[in-house]
């Protein structure tokens, strides 16, 4: 048996008529994330941590960004793919933590149903996730409200 750990990590800029998506909630905000994807940039981060435990190449390896097929894809689709990569390597997801970096929107009333969704795409329990955000306190990139950054680490069990 082994005990394995995965890191990851990603940024969507703000941009106008996109959907403001994260954890699978579509969070009401004046702006949106800009992707080829649903740019759900939590579950991209989550995504690319077990992808990382398990050893397996990243996100973009599976979910092309030339792919015209899988344009708006939705991410907890893309973490329902980790799901089932880690299931062919014998591999049991045990917990997911992450961090949003974010001046806006608010998402701490937002967390309980990004939870809920995250858990249910890894078919964990919500208490197997956690999130948190934080501002950057104004500062950088994050601070002047360009974009969003998650990240995530996860442990995953191998029999
Ligand atoms: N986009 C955000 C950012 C923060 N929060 C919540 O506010 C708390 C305080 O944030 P600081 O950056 O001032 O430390 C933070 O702990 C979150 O609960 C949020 O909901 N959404
Ligand atoms: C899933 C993908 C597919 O294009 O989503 P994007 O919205 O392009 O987001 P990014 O985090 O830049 O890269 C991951 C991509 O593989």
């Amino acid at each position: 048996m082994k005990i394995r750990t995965g890191i990851g990590y990603d940024v969507h800029q703000f941009a106008e008529g996109r959907k403001c998506i994260l954890g699978g909630v579509d969070i009401p905000h004046s702006v949106g994330l800009l992707g080829h994807s649903d740019a759900d940039v939590l579950c991209h981060a989550i995504a690319d941590s077990i992808l990382g435990a398990l050893g397996l190449p990243d996100i973009g390896y599976y979910f092309p960004p030339e792919d015209d097929s899988i344009e708006g894809i939705s991410s907890l689709d893309i973490l329902k793919k980790c799901k089932a990569l880690a299931d062919e390597k014998g591999a049991d997801l045990q917990n997911v933590d992450s961090a949003l970096v974010a001046e806006a929107p608010k998402i701490l009333p937002h967390i309980a149903e990004m939870k809920a969704n995250i858990a249910n795409a890894l078919a964990l329990v919500p208490e197997d996730i956690g999130i948190k955000a934080t501002t950057n306190e104004t500062m950088g990139f994050v601070g002047r409200k360009e974009g969003i950054a998650a990240m995530a680490t996860c442990c995953l069990v191998i029999h």
